[in-house]
């Protein structure tokens, strides 16, 4: 069970009220929600509550600022919703969104550094963390893996958890939560519910929550109710008022039934009952804004003290009397004056006055979020890269390899020989990081664009983090594998041999420059893997094994192929300050002029004329130049299609 005692978690920063009027959001031409209004004050827990596609998603979503196309007036502490506002909000989504691999502990030490600014000590950071996970009873899950639908991990209440200990590490003035107790047992969810209801009043934070049918019990814990139905008001007010406010309509709520399930039971059920009740509010709400209107402009006038106001006074008696009186028996609340942003709030106003620190874009610099992100990549992508079953699957292949091509003798017979083991080693270890990173992006994509949504780093930060992080972990592999079959094999001496390691590496972070840029063009890993899949065979058919002499309209594409320069740079390798070639045992039939001239009795072909043969003609820089050109530029390319075309909402 959760800690409900919450005087461990001492936030720093107070809620604000956060109040919204005629939001309208259309989509397709089709109106998904129609002048929604409604407020919660700091301390409230208001339930915005529905039937399945009412509009509870996009009504928080619009209200975290996350729907562009929607209209209408989002008043946070006095102020319409910005930028700056929209960085203290936290926002709790349906799904939890993490990375599986990650402890639950390494996932909340990455968003205490990177969400708490960077003046707090770490010590401090870490305290606030252990007051949350204290709080959220997530103890003694801390170092069990976030999992996912194919890796077991955390359970589906400790991950809801989870996500909310993730908001509240940055003490937000007002949190949104989706659907929090979707899949959770009755206990874990009235647990869930009771904890925030108390972390409301004790912290003195708004906080808005949707949820589909709750119990009875769990109903009266939320302190304010905002029913929706097709996209339009149904009940907006004080919860413990609904019974009273649909008994008033002349629709009674059952004894001992649960007011949640009757009244969601009825409008769903009979669409008279929920025109009824959808007009009825729409009443009570034109009165008050036409009662609000005329505060409004009786406070104008008597900004300008130019004739004593009896006149007003009149109407300000009128307007009061008005509000004193709603239309209905009931009390129910109606947005009167506190989403005014020109009268009561204008005193919040002040009070909200940005720090330094709020006008700061980011909560922590770009070395900081550059460093933890490193940090988490590197966890993340270990566990991926150097997954047992690739570390197999690569030694077999370098076994494979071995055998095949063991101590190849260097004579002209075995060159074709030789030359397919160097195709090989180019080919294996450009595709292998290629068809790693095409798959990373699109399966990342999910939280990283949640990440990005909420603001907590910069995309230069993360990119940065993701191109230099795996790194390391991409040459473990094909290091091993050269180190073994270089000398199994028989290639070229000791010097080539460091050369090879290099250009293999080289080779390897082109391979996965390109693929990272595939993922970030395509996002779906389905759709990546196709466009790699045919990629991949026109590289290899450009790569200079398969084709000596293409057609001149053709031969112009194997120089943007990325696996042309590794291959050739490989082969200069082998053959540049070699060892000779000894001529076939019959040199009459050798491809070679060297070993079919008569006045030869050495019988060898100089390594010049080899690449010579196979069009080796550049010297190795001019190989290992357009590679290095190639790695940059997808790295840079990948880096505008994110920035500009892959922006999250
Ligand atoms: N992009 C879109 N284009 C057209 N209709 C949309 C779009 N997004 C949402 N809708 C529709 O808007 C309505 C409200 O969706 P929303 O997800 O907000 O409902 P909800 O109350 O949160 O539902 P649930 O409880 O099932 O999650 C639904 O009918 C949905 O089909």
């Amino acid at each position: 069970m959760m800690n409900n005692e919450m005087e461990d978690l001492t936030p720093k920063t107070q809620g604000i009220d956060l109040a919204f009027r005629n939001v309208t959001v259309a989509r397709n031409s089709k109106v998904i929600l129609s002048s929604i209004s409604g407020h919660a004050r700091p301390g409230e827990l208001l339930a915005i509550m529905g039937p399945s596609g009412a509009g509870k998603t996009t009504l928080l979503n619009t209200l975290a600022g996350r729907v562009p196309m929607a209209t209408g007036e989002i008043i946070l502490g006095g102020q319409l919703l910005n930028k700056r506002l929209k960085r203290k909000i936290a926002y709790v989504l349906q799904q939890d969104i993490f990375f599986s691999n990650l402890t639950l502990r390494e996932t909340l030490t990455f968003v205490a550094m990177i969400r708490l600014p960077d003046y707090v000590f770490k010590e401090e950071k870490m305290k606030r963390l252990q007051e949350i996970v204290d709080t959220l009873d997530l103890n003694k899950c801390l170092d069990t893996n976030m999992g996912d639908m194919w890796m077991p991990g955390l359970s589906g209440g400790e991950k809801k958890r989870a996500s909310i200990a993730c908001e509240l590490i940055h003490d937000p003035v007002i949190i949104f939560l989706d659907e929090p107790t979707t899949g959770l047992d009755s206990s874990t969810t009235s647990s869930l519910i009771s904890t925030l209801s108390t972390y409301a009043e004790k912290s003195h934070k708004t906080i808005v929550c949707s949820i589909h049918q709750p119990s009875s019990q769990l109903f009266f814990q939320f302190h304010k109710l905002l029913l929706l139905s097709q996209g339009q008001v149904a009940y907006f007010g004080e919860t413990t008022k609904v019974i009273d406010h649909f008994a008033s309509l002349g629709i009674p709520i059952e004894e001992h039934y649960n007011p949640a399930d009757f009244i969601m039971e009825k409008l769903k059920e009979d669409e008279r009952v929920r025109v009824k009740a959808v007009t009825a509010m729409k009443d009570l709400q034109e009165k008050y804004s036409a009662a609000r209107n005329m505060l409004r402009s009786v406070s104008r006038e008597e900004d300008v003290p130019k004739k004593p106001s009896h006149m007003n006074t009149k109407i300000r008696g009128a307007v009061y009397k008005i509000l004193r009186k709603p239309p209905t028996s009931s009390d129910v609340e109606v947005d009167a004056n506190i989403s005014d942003p020109g009268s009561v709030h204008m005193s919040l106003l002040d009070l909200e006055k940005p720090t330094n620190d709020d006008n700061k874009k980011w909560p922590t610099g770009f070395v900081t979020q550059y460093t933890q992100l490193t940090l988490r990549t590197f966890r993340e992508s270990r566990k991926r890269i150097l997954e047992k079953m690739k570390i197999l699957e690569n030694l077999l292949i370098c076994a494979i390899v071995c055998l095949i091509y063991f101590q190849l003798p260097r004579n002209e017979e075995t060159l074709r020989d030789r030359m397919g083991a160097v195709f090989f080693i180019s080919a294996h270890w450009g595709f292998i990081p290629l068809f790693d990173a095409v798959t990373s992006f699109p399966m990342e994509r999910v939280v990283i664009n949640k990440e990005r949504s909420a603001g907590w780093y910069r995309l230069s930060a993360y990119y940065c983090a993701k191109m230099t992080s795996e790194l390391l972990l991409i040459i473990i592999q094909p290091t091993v594998f050269v180190v073994i079959a270089y000398w199994v094999i028989g290639l070229n001496g000791i010097a080539a041999f460091f050369a090879t390691l290099g250009t293999v590496f080289i080779d390897s972070i082109a391979g996965q420059s390109f693929g990272l840029f595939i993922g970030i063009v395509c996002m779906e890993v389905s759709e990546a893997m196709t466009v790699s899949i045919m990629l991949q065979m026109g590289i290899m058919l450009l790569g200079g094994l398969f084709t000596r002499s293409l057609p001149f309209w053709l031969d112009w594409l194997k120089y943007v192929s990325f696996l042309h320069y590794s291959f050739h740079s490989l082969m200069f390798l082998e053959f540049h300050d070699a060892p000779p070639v000894q001529c076939a045992s019959n040199v009459n039939n050798s491809v070679f002029l060297s070993c079919r001239e008569t006045n030869i009795t050495s019988h060898t072909i100089p390594s010049k004329e080899v690449l010579q043969y196979y069009n080796v003609t550049w010297n190795y820089w001019q190989y290992i130049l357009p590679l290095l050109f190639f790695t940059i530029v997808f790295r840079i390319l990948g880096y505008i299609v994110l920035r500009f075309f892959r922006k999250p909402v």
